[in-house]
């Protein structure tokens, strides 16, 4: 595969290729993935380290959650730190370049907080839980360490792949600021409540390095490809969606992919119905660094992007998005 092919379909590869002794599973498995990268920017991934029985509980207590009433949810909302822990309502969040908000609701968990003395605590706002869900904690936390590990390990492929150490974003990640998004893509009992325009996730690029998407196997997802035709995504339950986010995108001039994606409503008759998602969005510390590799610019590919670092490129999206100020 080049970068030109148009897939039908995206790449479905296995993360135990890239973590068994064998050097050319290991090799295949970075080509796979980097040339996935290059073309259409979205991989499915088996053997990420979570458990069905893990997947199980932890839907069980997300929806146990956007399922009270709203008055128990509004407790979990933090003012002022636009929306990157708690409860984020119905409405607001925007995506960029359109008027109308997304059709869902969503919580969000950051980075558990551990006594080091790394000084990236201090610009981390604390998680929040619901008190009334003692397993909620337990279960979204354990989902984020397990979602980061097999980031951080896919980001080892993605160094080798780029040419680079392959513990290149090793330190880029530690403490990252990286959020486990659990989403609540919410009924409609009359189609005539829907505004204007409105749709669960409309088209948009993710603003981090990597995600990690548990639970599209429902249907809604759907990736741009490069000729403008919208390709639906289905993917069998042990799977992870993985995508390229804009900051992977930045950093490689654009030879990784950073794809535009949305879901849409369903039709009419399943409007009143739940869609649940939980996307793990794998950030770096502020600090980094995102400008373009120089190996990844050249006369072909001229330089893409301003020098930025991750801080202020998230920064300049939560503005756009509606969350900040
Ligand atoms: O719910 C999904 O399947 C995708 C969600 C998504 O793209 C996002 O939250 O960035
Ligand atoms: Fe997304």
């Amino acid at each position: 595969m080049n970068s030109e092919t148009l897939l039908d379909t995206i790449p479905s590869l296995d993360l135990a290729d890239f973590l068994s002794g064998d050097a050319e599973r290991r090799a295949k498995f970075v080509q796979d993935l980097g040339s996935a990268f290059n073309n259409i920017g979205f991989v499915a991934i088996k053997n990420h380290g979570l458990t069905d029985e893990l997947t199980a509980k932890l839907y069980e207590v997300v929806q146990k959650f956007f399922y009270s009433d709203d008055e128990l949810k509004f407790k979990y909302v933090v003012p002022g730190i636009a929306g990157q822990r708690g409860y984020v309502a119905k409405g607001k969040e925007t995506a960029k370049g359109f008027k109308v908000a997304d059709l869902k609701e969503f919580y969000h968990i950051g980075q558990p907080k551990i006594d080091d003395g790394d000084p990236i605590w201090a610009e981390y706002p604390d998680n929040v839980f619901p008190t009334e869900q003692p397993e909620f904690e337990a279960y979204t936390v354990e989902a984020y360490n397990t979602l980061q590990v097999a980031g951080k390990n896919l980001l080892r492929a993605i160094a080798i792949y780029l040419e680079l150490p392959e513990d290149y974003f090793e330190d880029k990640v530690k403490h990252g600021n990286s959020i486990l998004r659990a989403i609540h893509y919410f009924p409609i009992s009359n189609p005539d409540d829907v505004p204007e325009g409105a749709v669960r996730a409309a088209a948009h690029g993710d603003i981090n390095l990597i995600t990690l998407l548990m639970g599209a196997s429902a249907e809604g997802l759907e990736v741009l490809r490069r000729d403008g035709v919208w390709i639906p995504i289905t993917s069998l339950p042990e799977y992870v969606i993985v995508n390229v986010g804009d900051m992977l995108d930045r950093l490689t001039n654009h030879k990784l992919k950073s794809t535009i994606h949305r879901v849409v409503n369903p039709p009419k008759e399943k409007l009143g119905t739940s869609r649940f998602s939980i996307p793990f969005f794998m950030h770096p510390r502020s600090e980094m660094n995102l400008t373009c590799l120089e190996s990844c610019v050249n006369a072909e590919n001229p330089k893409l992007y301003v020098d930025m670092t991750a801080g202020e490129f998230l920064n300049e999206r939560l503005i756009e998005l509606g969350l900040k100020k």
